[in-house]
């Protein structure tokens, strides 16, 4: 029986091992982390991700052929292939802080793979990390290898929070990349005999281990790149009263350009697309490629830039001034169908009108008042280290509240913020929470989930990302 073990049981290492446990009945999964509050959660009802779809998988195959365990050495020792899937955080200090990746956690793992292994490894990289890094990784495991033969891969992960169960049972392709050696054409065939359970063929990509490596992180780039793009143009459209959505489908119409991934947003979050632009930056600025470091920095410029023209809005439409005033923010996860909040552009918001002295009250239908409270205290990048090394009872911010209620959120409130794209939004008594709120009642739709037309009928104020200005806006102008 294959033994595959994967260090780190994240968003990735664990939906990614469940789906292989299902499609791979004779293959045996562990999945083992340092946290042991992670993986108490995965033994238990209460998984620790909330993802759709996810538990049934689980259920199906845990105790069967899939387990979760803390004890990293013997099941690393026991496998034949090992994937790693640990974090790889924006680095805080030192050379290259605030843009190189933090490979702290991966080096680690690799440390304790040549300490404890006893026969050969296929070792794969799951974790997003910066090109070449499979070379430092081989140095590690071989410089004390006591004989045993170490085959480094890399299979970069595509799958989406929220999606993520769909995108590993029908994923558009499986990339892996090894050498090109007989032992690294051997590992790559290892590898591609257990995706290729479930994996049409001609779906599983191979190729060298850099072009695998920088695949994963040019992806990421693209997909963000088109937001920023499309979030550009929304900025524009509010100047010229064209509609975002109606130049997105007009775009995508065109074949080449395709219709997905053009809504204009508050701004893309997410625990990797700034992390791995600001990796690919700092791998340009190494390479003497400052051009080419600079095209990408932009897509972050925009990002950051939508976040704070949204505040700018909220505050020069209530007057100039949001101080004292309550506001609702609907939906804080980073995107709907998660529960995750890293870089959820939420916090910048939130932050930007705690700037201004709002208070806020916040709705979540996945995110619990403690998480709220932890993501508005922390420093930049903290949230991207193992959950034991973060900063532990954050002070609570009292211009915050949490509620369980999107109507309780919104009584009172002088505004609201719509910051994440829950289908729920779009199904509220927005009459019932027009009579709750003082006036006049301004809606800020950071998502495009409402119906503008509506709620300006029932008195609303409303503000929708591209879309042409409410009057009252017109005379507002908001300069970020
Ligand atoms: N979240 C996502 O949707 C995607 C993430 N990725 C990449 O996958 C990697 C992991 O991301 P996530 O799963 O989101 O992170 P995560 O933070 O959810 O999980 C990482 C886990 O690794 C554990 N860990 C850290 N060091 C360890 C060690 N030495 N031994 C054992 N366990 C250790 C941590 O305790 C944590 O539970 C990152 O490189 C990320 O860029 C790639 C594709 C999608
Ligand atoms: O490396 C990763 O971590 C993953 O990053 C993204 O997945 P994810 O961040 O989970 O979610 P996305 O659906 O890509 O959304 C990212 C952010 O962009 C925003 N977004 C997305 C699409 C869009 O049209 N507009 C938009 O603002 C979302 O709301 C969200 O905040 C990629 O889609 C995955 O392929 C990749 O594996």
């Amino acid at each position: 029986m294959v033994k595959i073990c994967c260090i780190g049981a994240g968003y990735v290492g664990g939906p990614t091992m469940a789906v292989i446990a299902l499609k791979c009945p004779s293959v045996e999964v562990v999945v083992v982390d340092i946290s042991v509050p992670r993986i108490n959660a995965w033994n238990s009802d209460h998984l620790p991700i909330y993802e759709p779809g996810l538990d049934e998988v689980v259920q199906q195959c845990r105790g069967r052929n899939l387990f979760f365990s803390t004890n990293v050495e013997k099941h690393v020792s026991e496998a034949d292939i090992i994937f790693v899937s640990v974090n790889t955080p924006t680095k805080t200090r030192g050379l290259g802080a605030g843009k190189a990746a933090d490979l702290t956690y991966w080096e680690s793992a690799a440390r304790m793979i040549a300490d404890v292994a006893k026969s050969d490894k296929i070792v794969v990289e799951k974790s997003t990390v910066p090109v070449k890094t499979a070379e430092a990784i081989e140095k590690i495991l071989t410089h004390n290898s006591k004989g045993i033969n170490y085959q480094i891969l890399s299979n970069p992960e595509f799958l989406a929070e929220g999606t993520a169960i769909q995108d590993l049972l029908n994923p558009d392709r499986v990339l892996i990349g090894g050498r090109e050696t007989p032992d690294g054409q051997k590992a790559i065939k290892a590898l591609k005999d257990v995706y290729a359970q479930w994996v049409p063929e001609e779906r599983i990509i191979t190729t060298n281990l850099w072009s695998a490596e920088l695949s994963k992180l040019a992806a990421n780039a693209f997909l963000a790149q088109r937001i920023s793009s499309v979030n550009a143009m929304s900025a524009l459209c509010e100047a010229t009263g064209a509609d975002v959505s109606e130049v997105s489908y007009a775009i995508g119409k065109d074949s080449r350009i395709g219709p997905k991934f053009l809504n204009a947003s508050v701004g893309f979050g997410g625990s990797c697309f700034q992390k791995d632009i600001l990796n690919l930056v700092y791998i340009c600025e190494c390479n003497g490629l400052s051009e080419v470091a600079c095209y990408w920095k932009q897509v972050i410029k925009v990002n950051d830039y939508q976040k704070s023209r949204f505040v700018n809005r909220v505050v020069s439409s209530m007057f100039n001034t949001v101080s004292g005033k309550k506001i609702a923010i609907f939906g804080f996860a980073f995107k709907k169908d998660t529960g995750d909040t890293r870089e959820t552009p939420a916090i910048d918001v939130c932050k930007g009108l705690l700037g201004d002295k709002a208070s806020l009250s916040i709705y979540d239908p996945q995110v619990t008042e403690d998480q709220i409270q932890r993501d508005l205290s922390m420093g930049k990048f903290d949230w991207d280290h193992p959950i034991h090394l973060q900063p532990v009872s954050p002070t609570s911010i009292k211009q915050v509240s949490v509620v369980w209620d999107p109507y309780q959120a919104a009584r009172d409130a002088h505004g609201l913020c719509i910051l994440t794209e829950w289908d729920e939004f779009k199904r509220l008594d927005y009459e019932k929470i027009y009579e709750s709120m003082r006036k006049p009642a301004f809606v800020f739709d950071g998502r495009n989930v409402v119906d503008a037309e509506k709620l300006r009928e029932l008195g609303f104020i409303v503000y929708s990302i591209g879309k042409p200005l409410d009057p009252w806006l017109k005379d507002m102008p908001a300069l970020a």
